[in-house]
């Protein structure tokens, strides 16, 4: 009894104190101002139950004294007040919702800052990279945009109900003084178990979701994917289509399946049962009713007052449409928001010391402006992915000299990806650290240290904005300027192609939007790589390119890197590749093999060593002299070898 109670006190009322607690963020006059009509709209249908009763009662005489009687006048009088309170019910139902629109509109809006809040407030992604915290903000945002749902539409919602219960009150003291007030009361209880019964069966019902998400996950994922752009070439060259669509409906089925069968379970008998309380009670009270007036207890306005109010009372034990659903599926998307923000600190929290030795986070520091001015370095870093054993980092000791450009090749897997992740911030350390001209990085604001490093990830995004926003992203903060970013698009090789598009760099990257244009991959990444230049005009002291070449080929890359090196001579600049005869022009190239570093030294100095970069280099050099790159593939003459070469 007592984990049920609890329990039930965990679904129904903790998440309405939730809900309840949004109301602020709508304004006190708009939450004052919606109580009101809830409460007035709630007690019209009472005054027009009582009114029209009274109407009832006032025909006889009104008949018998004829036209122009006193009893007719007071006949007249009671019927345009009837008329009145039901126009009156009329015209504030309408301005009660549009009120409550207002409020869910405010709510959802601060709701949905706080949901951003959460998921780029994080300093790391190791957040967004756990699945949990994934269910839970994916459940949170499924009803953020949700018009009836929404966690705004459950804070109007929940006021609503103030309304209804007010009026079940008015028709219970309503016959409790035409019957009695054991009849009152027994007729509250049968419409409180009724709606208890409907009420908690939606409850039960709405988190049968949530006992399918792999399901649902995985049907959305099919269908997105069957259905998506992104997809749509390797659907039909590769034949795809038929086989997405039997997973798509196995899928659906999968998810479906286990929630009908809730449904079934959650409704069927307990509505009959409910149903069967709620009909005998009111059988009950209606023939008690009915009894005094036969015996003459009870005039003709008080029976009709009886008989309406217990059948409009009876009404009210069904679902609210108004209320219900919003609180319910508010209520889970407030809790599920809830749960995203618990479980991102607690992933924060475990990714910040794993093994509880990295020690207090050092005395916050300022860097200089021109910051690395010796060098970054890696001291016995390790860093393994969180819910993973295997250490992708194992005590690595890398060192990155100012001003110097150096190249990190290893093999697919390698780790490199993940020593930018580190660098940068993104992932913290299991163990080691990482300095700054001898500063932890962690005694570094990590907003400030990105200020000094510009990244362009092998997954760079391809926003569909304009060109010029595509480059100017790589510096934000500071004011643009038209000349800088055509000096980067100049720079990367750009520039040609962007003064062609339709309105040049105010064109839409994407044919999405109208004067929009695509681009083809290679062009992509010199967009990237634009947004990387512009950044180191922006002030930022530290360049990464994580394989932005990888669309290009092998002799493509080998060109870029070759004028990417000239381009940034004099920055701390880091270029990462898995083909290992595309980055001997860098000052230095760095092996890592099984997270650690194998090798390092100048291009002479590597093949002289006769090592791993040796072997690998003149491997894919013999590829390449065969036609083929550094995977094995085919080389095919293209555009972007002439480009890259020009
Ligand atoms: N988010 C993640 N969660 C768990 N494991 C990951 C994650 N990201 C990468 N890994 C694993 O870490 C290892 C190193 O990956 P990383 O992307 O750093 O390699 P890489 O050297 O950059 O490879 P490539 O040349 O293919 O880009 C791989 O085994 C990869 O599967």
């Amino acid at each position: 009894m007592r984990t049920r109670l609890t329990s039930w006190w965990q679904s129904a009322v903790v998440p309405r104190r939730g809900i309840a607690q949004l109301l602020p963020a709508a304004g006190w006059p708009l939450v004052v101002g919606l109580t009101v009509l809830d409460l007035v709209v709630g007690l019209l249908p009472v005054a027009f139950v009582l009114l029209t009763s009274v109407v009832v009662g006032a025909v006889p005489s009104a008949v018998e004294g004829g036209s122009g009687s006193p009893e007719w006048a007071h006949l007249v009088r009671v019927f345009l007040a009837a008329a009145g309170v039901f126009l009156l019910r009329q015209v504030l139902a309408p301005l009660q919702t549009a009120v409550g629109v207002r409020m869910q509109r405010a709510v959802d809006g601060a709701l949905r800052e706080r949901a951003i809040r959460a998921t780029l407030g994080t300093v790391g992604i190791a957040p967004l990279e756990d699945q949990r915290a994934l269910d839970a903000l994916s459940e949170a945002t499924r009803e953020f945009d949700n018009d009836f749902h929404s966690p705004g539409a459950a804070c109007a919602g929940l006021l609503a109900l103030l309304g209804r219960y007010v009026q079940l009150v008015g028709y219970a003291v309503v016959v409790g003084v035409v019957a009695s007030w054991w009849a009152a009361a027994a007729l509250v209880v049968a419409v409180l178990v009724f709606r208890y019964g409907q009420r908690g069966g939606l409850r039960r019902y709405s988190t049968a979701w949530s006992l399918v998400t792999g399901h649902r996950r995985r049907a959305t994922y099919l269908r997105e994917v069957a259905m998506g752009p992104a997809a749509a070439k390797e659907m039909r060259v590769f034949g795809l289509a038929g086989w997405f669509s039997d997973r798509y409906t196995e899928a659906v089925t999968a998810m479906l399946g286990p929630v009908t069968e809730q449904r079934r379970r959650i409704y069927f008998a307990p509505y009959l049962l409910y149903t069967a309380i709620g009909l005998v009670v009111a059988a009950g009270v209606l023939v008690s009713i009915g009894r005094s007036a036969a015996a003459g207890d009870i005039g003709l306005t008080a029976l009709a007052l009886g008989i309406q109010s217990v059948v409009a009372a009876i009404a009210l034990g069904g679902y609210y449409p108004e209320s219900d659903v919003p609180t319910q599926y508010g209520m889970q998307a407030v809790s599920a928001l809830r749960a995203f923000e618990a479980r991102a600190a607690e992933v924060e929290a475990a990714e910040e010391d794993r093994d509880g030795t990295r020690g207090a986070v050092p005395e916050r520091v300022h860097l200089a402006p021109e910051a690395p001015a010796a060098a970054l370095r890696f001291e016995g870093v390790t860093f393994g992915y969180l819910g993973s054993d295997r250490r992708v980092l194992d005590g690595l000791d890398l060192e990155l000299p100012a001003g110097l450009c150096t190249a990190i090749v290893g093999v697919n897997g390698a780790g490199k990806t993940t020593l930018v992740k580190l660098l940068t911030r993104l992932h913290e350390p299991t163990g080691g650290r990482i300095t700054v001209d001898g500063t932890d990085l962690r005694a570094v604001d990590a907003h400030e240290w990105r200020r000094h490093v510009s990244v362009i990830f092998q997954d760079f995004v391809r926003y569909e904005l304009s060109a010029a926003d595509n480059i100017a992203f790589g510096a934000v903060a500071t004011a643009r300027t038209d000349a800088a970013v055509r000096d980067a698009a100049e720079k990367a090789g750009i520039l040609d192609v962007v003064d062609g598009l339709p309105s040049g760099f105010e064109t839409p990257l994407s044919r999405s939007y109208e004067g929009g244009a695509d681009l083809s991959g290679g062009q992509w990444q010199r967009i990237a790589i634009a947004r990387s230049l512009y950044a180191l005009g922006a002030g930022a002291r530290v360049l990464v390119l994580d394989e932005p070449t990888s669309a290009l080929d092998v002799r493509a890359e080998a060109a870029f890197f070759e004028r990417f090196v000239e381009l940034t001579r004099g920055v701390t600049s880091v270029l990462i590749s898995h083909r290992f005869s595309s980055v001997r022009h860098a000052d230095r190239i760095v092996v890592v093999d099984g997270g650690r570093v194998v090798e390092q030294g100048t291009h002479d100095e590597l093949l002289a060593t006769g090592g791993t970069y040796a072997r690998l280099f003149h491997l894919q050099a013999e590829r390449f002299a065969a036609g083929l790159d550094a995977d094995g593939n085919r080389i095919e003459p293209d555009d972007e070898l002439t480009e890259a070469r020009a």
